[in-house]
């Protein structure tokens, strides 16, 4: 569990700036997109590895993963109703953060009313089987990018990044430095002085 202090430091700084300050290859495929405009996460990574189109790894998962966690599921992009108004009722109960997934959900306008926000590859309604459990905890694969538990997760209208636990004081750090430094950028073309290129130096 993060604190709520870091917590907020990481919404309030974004998914891109926590990236880039990070100096990672942290980003996650772009093709997992909020599911409703506004949906923002962060928080430690409970990881859920389910198989292709079957849902019961993800309904065990979300009566286990820790309060303030994010729930991640490897989906395998398959395009499933993986998770809906019902999921998420019982993930806003338990206090979840989040839902991050490589696959697809469905009930989003349900989903949407609850404010818990969810990342997914799309929408589809179909029906998903519920008989493999599957594998909690362990290391994923996610759409390519490695994902351990307790990884953390910030995901906002730019897409998911996830940082390595052990870098997130570094991660932090040069997050903080990049977001003064554009800052400062942004109050200079105000003043009406446009800068140099940053082609070099990069902000
Ligand atoms: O039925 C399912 O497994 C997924 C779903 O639509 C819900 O949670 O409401
Ligand atoms: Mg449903």
């Amino acid at each position: 569990m993060l604190s709520a202090r870091i917590t907020t430091e990481l919404l309030e700084l974004g998914a891109s700036t926590v990236y880039e300050g990070s100096g990672l290859d942290c980003w996650v495929d772009p093709g997992l997109r909020p599911v409703w405009r506004g949906a923002r996460l962060a928080g430690p990574a409970f990881t859920v590895r389910a198989a292709p189109g079957d849902n019961l790894a993800v309904q065990l998962g979300v009566r286990a993963a820790p309060a303030g966690s994010v729930l991640v599921v490897d989906g395998a992009g398959e395009r499933v109703g993986y998770w809906g108004e019902i999921l998420t009722e019982i993930a806003v109960q338990r206090g979840l953060a989040g839902l991050v997934i490589d696959g697809t959900v469905r009930d989003v306008d349900e989903i949407e009313r609850t404010g818990f926000p969810v990342f997914s590859r799309g929408v589809a309604m179909r029906h998903a089987a519920k008989r493999d459990r599957g594998e909690l905890g362990g290391v994923l694969d996610l759409a390519g990018r490695r994902v351990r538990p307790g990884d953390v997760v910030v995901a906002d209208t730019d897409g998911v990044a996830v940082v390595p636990h052990e870098q997130l004081d570094a991660v932090l750090a040069g997050a903080r430095t990049r977001a003064e430094k554009e800052r400062t950028r942004i109050a200079t073309i105000r003043s009406g002085v446009i800068p140099e290129t940053t082609a070099e130096e990069g902000y």
